[in-house]
């Protein structure tokens, strides 16, 4: 496979997985050939056969390394490089790691964004050995391990999804112009498959909101300059040969995976969604080597459903990470009360894509609020749910043929806590999002829990291959050889004590190990007597020890084969039972995964639900109208870290509702000085808006919330090295982003924009910034800014709305009061709070001496003039606004145009005739 990791976002002097350790490796048809040893021939065989990752070489109780594989492990690892033998007259280098801590290397170097190939042994070293005394062990890869195909425990985060997405692009049908894309993504330990339109604008967000493990795109979208910025932000790239996202095949290919006649069923789906969800499939099957994990059929995501919350917004509101990374101090760990694994990633999932329909929202906030209400059923929920294992996880395992029975024992004792969970919930009238989970909560046969609670024991080994899993009575044949092995066991410590008094020898010991097997030791002293008349007949002398000697019997030798074939049996006849199992659990596979699903679900309404009593949080109401109104809002995070500390938070209202009679909502306009409090103003209202759309209570009296389409939301920037980009670059890139996407349902929070430059063009940045969310994009909005010359536009712009933070002065200092108010600041305070940092008192002084020459020189007079003089905002002339001029009429294009334009009647059209004449109009428009 021609498949490449891109390392780039952990340490960039991490080494991509070797492409090439094969190169110089391949097999050579000269007389070199014949030096190489038939083990090292076999390796170079597989190894050529899997380029582009560390291949891991199964040998005995370790997995070996070699070449450049093994530098680039030790080197990741921290392992020791030795050699072994010699390949063409050269050392080969070569690391090794033991089998029982595979995991944890798998992980580390996954991490570091590698791809491993395991490599078993497929037959015994005695098998081998029948195909002629040279012959070596035979080997396969029996599966690829990838950052976005994981299923071991070891290897995930419990708490987050782990997926592995795709994206594909295909060139527009005739009319249609440029390439059309789309997004399939799959997390293999769960099951969940989505697939969703999307475009070259939109991508960075939604690829933000699913943070892959692991992108797979084809060479050429890799390629493309415009999008390789978005590629740098992810933590694996994969990128593919293009047959990979053949359209023709796709179908094909996704039918095959499902076992159907024809995808039709599954809904209909555009050419590039088919592309992207059959290069996931055929990822995994190349990476699972034909094991199947247990995929629902894919989902259709339409591109309204969620609101777009671009990755700028997502870093800056800190919804599941930090800005620098973290998962304490965000949004999701402040919000999350789940106790289930799986909980804990559908609420994750959920933050990341909050709701636009005000009935499906409505419809989760119903079970939180029932659940707010009963608080018995809550908290007996809660108490249940604790005890229920990762069933998804689990099932993933069982498919691909990876669990032990661990695994079974999980799906076993979640599907019975499943059904006592679903008859708390009946207990009494739920609504549809608790009723329905609870139904899926009893959708599997109800004879496989208890089943597996049968079978297995209540103690249980890790891995099958151990045997002993198997509970006593559940198999007649099992116990009846059980008894057999034991039966022996205790032949032999009677067998032990005869030799001892027949021969004398008081410390005769009957010992096993892994080469004599059974075996009578004594010590040398009494070594004589068993090798003299009448013992010699009875032990045979096998091994002389320091101080002992070792012998064998005829008698212990056959009951040493009737142990072990007892031993062997009982453990074969487990292997049967264990498949026996889990083919029992795969038949009720889509039951398990949706009785799951119906658990996270019921989790994360009891967790918010939780959340709602222990921080006074209240329902939003959230509708299709404009409206934003909260009262008495708090930021989630800002208020648990204060009272962690003892200080009590300041709640506030916000009103970006339209004004009577306007058909756009207000925007904010929040001066005031530092440390007083804007920025957690803006960011608790975002906040609130995301929690009340992922269908959550929100920290406020009373809020709401017309239903917002896309959020916004910008500090003054930080530096962007890595991208090459300086502070003020990266605020503009992002500033324009927001003034040519936010939309009147959108909310947009603009902090400090116009920071990053001279003052006077920082504020004519802010200041034509804001005329533009005013006039054009209409949307509602919050901006925070120290240019107190801005307020002066709330004379002109009807829906600019003043608002400051209150300050105390007392003695030359400032107390704040954190109260967010009508009006604007006259000041910034920014030398009291230098003050408050410990600055110098002399460069205090010196500072408020410059500053009253400052402000002697006055400052407003500009503001004035520009209010009185400057024709209210240019872009009026290309807004929607009723009192918009009137196109330019001596423009032919613009003629072109409208008269295309005439002739649409848009009720008339099908999605595709709009879309076509988008395009005429577009290419109308360029004359
Ligand atoms: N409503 C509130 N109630 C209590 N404390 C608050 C409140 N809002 C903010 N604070 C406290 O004030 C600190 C400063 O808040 P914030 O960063 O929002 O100020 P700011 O006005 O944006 O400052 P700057 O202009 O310097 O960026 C916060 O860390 C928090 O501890």
């Amino acid at each position: 496979m021609d498949a490449r990791v891109k390392e780039t976002r952990s340490d960039p002097a991490a080494p991509a997985a070797s492409t090439d350790a094969a190169a110089g490796l391949a097999p050579r048809t000269d007389g070199a050939a014949e030096r190489v040893t038939p083990m090292m021939a076999q390796f170079i065989e597989i190894k050529t056969a899997n380029p582009g990752s560390l291949l891991f070489y199964r040998m005995g109780d370790f997995y070996e390394l070699f070449f450049e594989d093994a530098e680039i492990a030790s080197r990741a690892l921290g392992i020791v490089l030795t050699k072994r033998g010699k390949h063409l007259g050269e050392d080969i280098p070569m690391c090794g790691v033991p089998v029982e801590r595979a995991e944890e290397y798998l992980n580390k170097l996954i991490a570091c964004g590698h791809r491993v190939s395991v490599c078993e042994q497929t037959e015994n070293p005695a098998e081998a050995k029948k195909r002629g005394p040279k012959s070596v062990v035979r080997r396969d890869v029996v599966r690829l391990v990838t950052p976005g195909t994981l299923t071991e425990d070891a290897l995930l985060d419990a708490r987050r999804d782990n997926a592995l997405a795709a994206v594909a692009r295909v060139r527009g049908s005739e009319g249609e112009d440029g390439y059309l894309y789309a997004l399939a993504w799959a997390d293999i330990s769960t099951g969940g498959f989505r697939v969703a339109e999307t475009d070259a604008v939109r991508l960075a967000a939604d690829l933000a909101r699913i943070e892959p493990a692991e992108l797979l795109l084809a060479d050429a979208v890799y390629e493309e300059p415009l999008l390789r910025p978005i590629w740098r932000t992810l933590p694996a790239v994969t990128p593919l040969p293009k047959e990979s996202f053949d359209g023709a095949s796709a179908e094909r290919r996704l039918a095959g995976f499902f076992q159907v006649a024809t995808v039709d069923a599954f809904g209909s789906f555009t050419r590039a969604e088919l592309a992207a969800a059959a290069a996931i499939v055929a990822y995994i099957e190349r990476t699972q080597l034909g094991a199947r994990p247990p995929l629902g059929r894919p989902q259709r995501e339409s591109a309204a459903d969620a609101m777009v919350i671009d990755p700028a917004t997502r870093t800056n509101l800190e919804i599941l990470r930090t800005t620098t990374g973290e998962r304490t101090g965000t949004l999701c760990a402040a919000v999350d009360r789940t106790v289930t694994a799986a909980g804990a990633r559908l609420l994750a999932r959920r933050l990341a894509e909050p709701l636009t329909d005000p009935v499906r929202i409505a419809a989760r906030l119903d079970g939180v609020e029932h659940l707010v209400e009963e608080s018995g059923l809550r908290t007996g929920l809660r108490e249940r749910l604790a005890g229920v294992p990762d069933l998804a996880r689990a099932l993933s395992r069982v498919a691909l043929a990876r669990s032990g029975p661990r695994d079974l024992a999980a799906i076993g004792r979640g599907l019975s806590e499943g059904g006592a969970i679903a008859e708390l919930i009946g207990a009494s009238p739920a609504p549809a999002e608790l009723a329905n989970a609870a139904r899926a909560l009893v959708g599997v046969d109800p004879a496989l829990a208890l089943t597996l609670g049968a079978a297995l024991a209540d103690e249980l080994p890790l891995n099958r291959r151990d045997g002993g899993f198997t509970r006593a009575g559940y198999s007649a044949e099992l116990d009846a050889t059980r008894a057999m092995r034991d039966e022996s066991r205790r032949v032999v410590a009677a067998l032990e004590r005869r030799y001892a008094e027949e021969t004398g020898v008081k410390s005769l010991k009957i010992r096993h190990n892994a080469v004599l097997g059974y075996f009578v030791e004594v010590s040398q002293q009494n070594a004589d007597k068993l090798r003299e008349p009448p013992f010699d007949a009875i032990f045979v002398h096998r091994q002389t020890m320091a101080g002992a000697m070792r012998f064998t019997s005829t008698e212990l030798a056959e009951l040493e084969a009737k142990i072990a074939s007892a031993g062997e049996r009982a453990l074969a006849l487990e292997q049967g039972i264990f498949d026996t199992l889990a083919a029992a659990v795969l038949v009720e596979a889509d039951a398990i995964r949706a009785c799951a699903e119906a658990l996270a679900v019921i989790d994360v309404a009891a967790g918010f639900a939780r959340l709602a009593v222990d921080e006074g949080h209240v329902r939003p109401e959230v509708d299709g109208g404009l409206d934003f109104s909260i009262t008495g809002g708090r930021h989630p995070v800002v208020e648990q870290a204060l009272r962690r500390d003892g200080g009590p938070f300041v709640a506030n209202d916000c009103e970006l509702s339209p004004p009577d009679n306007a058909r756009s909502g207000r925007i904010w306009l929040v001066t005031g000085p530092n440390m007083a409090g804007k920025s957690t103003f803006l960011r608790q209202n975002a906040l609130i808006a995301i929690l009340a759309q992922a269908g959550a209570f929100v920290p406020a009296r009373a809020a709401r919330i017309g239903v917002v389409d896309r959020l916004f939301s910008r500090v003054g920037a930080a530096d962007d090295l890595a991208r090459g980009r300086s502070t003020f670059m990266v605020e503009m890139v992002e500033t324009a982003a927001i003034l040519n996407q936010a939309t009147e349902r959108s909310l947009v929070i603009l902090d400090e924009i116009g920071r990053g430059t001279a003052t006077f063009d920082g504020l004519s940045i802010a200041w034509a910034s804001l005329e533009n969310l005013h006039e054009v994009n209409r949307c509602r909005g919050l901006f925070a800014t120290h240019f107190h010359e801005l307020t002066a536009l709330s004379q002109r712009l009807t829906r600019l709305v003043n608002a400051t933070v209150k300050v105390k002065e007392w003695e030359g200092d400032v107390i704040f009061l954190h109260e967010v108010v009508p009006g604007a600041a006259d000041r910034s305070y920014g030398i009291q709070v230098a003050k408050l940092a410990g600055l110098p008192p002399a460069v205090v002084a010196r500072a408020r001496a410059v500053l009253t020459e400052l402000e002697n020189a006055d400052r407003a007079a500009p503001t004035q003039r520009i209010l009185d003089d400057l024709p209210l905002f240019a872009a009026l002339n290309r807004a929607p606004a009723a009192d918009a001029a009137p196109a330019a009429k001596a423009d032919p294009a613009a003629q072109a145009v409208k008269t295309a334009l005439e002739g649409i009647d848009p009720d008339e059209m099908t999605p595709r005739e709009a879309l076509e004449a988008l395009y005429r109009l577009k290419a109308a428009a360029r004359g």
